[in-house]
């Protein structure tokens, strides 16, 4: 199986190599980016099988007539069973809006919601230009065989909370490692697992250093809320006179010798926590939509970058942002840091669209987020044939800036096209959207009738 994606202006993301390549190609074979390059390099690409010397052929071949070819965006911290759960409490600081509103709707939650609303997560994902994402979620099965059926790649791990108890402990560790034995490497490697212990207040201590040595026994890494709020950081400051990265450090938690650690949000960081987060080689994943809709803060990105941490992009839950639209994610992180410091020059545009590619990428499979031979076949097209798309001076001030996520209009995910021309091939949408809907209001009715 080959595609040719020819006439694309690509945006490899590539450091070292091309850059950006105007009037370029792409050849996929199999699952895997075979060839890229520049048109003019090579004279004519007819994607024929006429076996001529100076043409590359292949079974389907896509004109993207200009189009931006870049690859595909990756969601480093969402919840995606919660998709179900978008819109249905607003307007809230975070800890009650998890303890009265989010925490007893997640009571009711059956695996069929969860598979409903996973499913519905990939879909929004695949018409934005996600290709993959990290989710921590219940009922990781369901959010696993959606992400198999969608075709897209997933980085899954359980959410333990265990609030200090042991037994609740057992049996939360003991669910994530099932979740590691059954899906790791599933779906043609499209599956991949961590474990993912809540945040710093929501599991002790030891618990935390459980998870850390179960993760590095198996070899998978561990995913992490982390001091997400003032509040967060008040209570452990409170309870244990030090900060949440402070008192995981000392079980040698943030050590990424064996596996990688990420940490979701990592609002409230001073400059001491970020040279660890930095010497440690700890990602963090910025969620400025939800940070900003919670009132968390701003979470001090420009440092973390100036000091050399490895920074990626996530939307958070439907339920704190309430999409998944890593284009919109993208704009605000600029937006965000440049008013956060009231410096116009924080997060300039291609430091955020590294962050959404190469960064994100990296940590959910080490061949993606590259536009470059050998790399995995993940990218998506950007419409530029639009008014909003009309002049282009750079193309990531576009992508950041003025793109919407509307504008992707053909996705392929491990060589296989998902989405083509605004079709999205591998699911009934009508049906996912009748079903999902369903199961979320079935879900509030149960919820309000407790
Ligand atoms: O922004 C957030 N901060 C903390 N917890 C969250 C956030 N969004 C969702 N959850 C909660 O995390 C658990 C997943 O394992 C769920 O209980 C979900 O509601
Ligand atoms: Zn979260």
């Amino acid at each position: 199986m080959s595609i040719l994606i020819k006439n694309a202006y690509i945006v490899t993301m590539d450091k070292d190599g091309a850059g950006e390549i105007p009037n370029g190609f792409l050849l996929i074979e199999n699952n895997l980016i075979s060839k890229i390059g520049s048109i003019d390099s090579i004279g004519d690409i007819s994607g024929d099988n006429s076996g001529d010397a100076d043409s590359i052929s292949a079974d389907t071949v896509i004109d993207a007539g200009g189009a931006v070819l870049m690859p595909g965006l990756s969601n480093t911290h969402t919840h995606l069973g919660m998709t179900l759960l978008r819109g249905y409490a607003d307007d809230m600081a975070l800890q009650s809006w998890l303890e009265t509103k989010i925490w007893p709707a997640e009571a009711n939650l059956t695996a069929e919601d969860v598979y409903y609303g996973s499913l519905l997560g990939c879909l929004e994902m695949i018409r934005s230009g996600t290709t993959a994402f990290c989710d921590m979620y219940f009922f990781m099965d369901e959010t696993a065989k959606a992400v198999d059926a969608a075709g897209i790649r997933g980085c899954l791990a359980y959410g333990m909370i265990e609030f200090g108890d042991l037994e609740k402990g057992n049996k939360e560790i003991a669910m994530n490692e099932k979740l590691v034995r059954d899906w790791q490497g599933k779906a043609g490697g499209r599956i991949t697992t961590m474990y993912g212990p809540h945040a710093p207040n929501t599991c002790c201590q030891s618990f935390i250093k459980r998870v850390k040595e179960a993760a590095e026994r198996d070899g998978v890494g561990v995913h992490i809320h982390v001091l997400e709020t003032e509040a967060e950081l008040n209570y452990m400051k409170e309870n244990f006179d030090m900060c949440s990265v402070h008192h995981l450090d000392a079980v040698d938690f943030w050590n990424t010798s064996k596996v990688p650690i990420l940490a979701a949000h990592s609002v409230w960081m001073s400059d001491g926590d970020i040279r660890l987060f930095a010497e440690k080689g700890v990602t963090v994943s910025h969620n400025p939509v939800s940070n900003m809709k919670l009132a968390s803060g701003i979470a001090p990105i420009q440092k973390m970058l100036d000091a050399g941490v490895k920074v990626t992009l996530g939307t958070d839950g439907c339920a704190s942002n309430n999409n998944l639209n890593m284009f919109e994610e993208m704009k605000t992180a600029a937006l965000l840091q440049k008013v956060g410091t009231m410096d116009p020059t924080a997060l300039p545009a291609k430091a955020v669209v590294e962050m959404a590619t190469v960064n994100g990428g990296r940590v959910i499979d080490s061949m993606t987020g590259v536009l470059k031979a050998g790399n995995k076949a993940d990218m998506i097209l950007v419409d530029t044939s639009k008014a909003n798309a009309t002049p282009i001076f750079d193309v990531y001030s576009h992508l950041v800036y003025s793109a919407a996520a509307s504008d992707v209009k053909t996705m392929i995910v491990d060589g296989k096209i998902l989405m083509q021309d605004y079709n999205v091939l591998v699911m009934d949408e009508k049906e996912i959207m009748k079903k999902a809907n369903e199961c979320a209001l079935s879900l509030a009715e149960r919820a309000k009738a407790k």
